[in-house]
């Protein structure tokens, strides 16, 4: 059962996800900076790749009230069913090209709530986020990668937040790409987020968490 309710987050403290995360410590750092999301990546080209094994043991070590999410980039059935079947999770996170009718798919598939990546770069990117929000329970809404990236998140790339000012969706969102302890704050206040991510930001190297700036984005983000 999911132990966290997907909403706008719109009473109480900016809700912060914090991604990638790949040992007990940077799991303990993240909870206790007061995260509601825990997310672990499962992409092999990515530094924060997580095997199916070592992700489960994380996910065990999680208290009730947090969410540990799974992010997949155009994952098969069989990727899903041996991520899900092993790890305890309250969410999975598509960060691919998956189609609103894949999405809808996994959605119905595998019984958890789903959180569509879409990728932002110009306004025309923008009617992409009301097709996702028929199918998916909430949107995140990232920075689209450059041509070419080996990674389609997680480049620790922002897209200009005045695309965004002020815009209302049906759904609830989530902010991600670029974001760091020292621009959180600009980016809350620009774009109205009630909820964000963070993976490269809060790093120390690509893959390696820095507890102290876990603790400084999240006071950043709820300040
Ligand atoms: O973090 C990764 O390695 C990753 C790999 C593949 C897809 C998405 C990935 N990360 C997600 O990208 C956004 C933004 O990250 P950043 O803060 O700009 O580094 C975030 O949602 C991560 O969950």
């Amino acid at each position: 059962m999911p132990t966290v309710a997907i909403d706008r987050g719109a009473s109480g403290p900016v809700r912060v996800k914090i991604c990638g995360l790949r040992t007990p410590e940077d799991v303990a750092a993240a909870v206790a900076a007061g995260a509601r999301y825990l997310g672990f990546v499962f992409f092999p080209k990515s530094p924060r790749h997580l095997e199916i094994a070592a992700a489960r043991e994380l996910a065990l070590e999680v208290p009730p009230g947090v969410a540990k999410v799974a992010l997949t980039v155009n994952a098969t059935d069989a990727d899903l069913a041996a991520i899900c079947d092993a790890v305890p999770l309250d969410m999975l996170q598509l960060h691919g090209t998956e189609t609103p009718a894949r999405v809808a798919e996994i959605r119905d598939r595998f019984g958890l709530p789903v959180m569509k990546a879409v990728g932002v770069a110009e306004a025309a990117d923008l009617p992409k986020i009301a097709e996702y929000e028929a199918v998916a329970d909430q949107i995140l809404v990232d920075a689209k990668p450059p041509k070419g990236a080996e990674l389609p998140g997680g480049n620790g790339l922002a897209f200009d937040w005045r695309l965004i000012a002020g815009r209302e969706w049906d759904k609830p969102w989530m902010l991600a790409g670029g974001l760091t302890p020292e621009n959180v704050g600009a980016a809350i206040e620009l774009t109205g987020a009630r909820q964000v991510d963070v993976s490269s930001g809060v790093e120390s190297a690509p893959g390696q968490k820095d507890a102290g700036r876990i603790r400084a984005f999240l006071a950043a983000a709820q300040a």
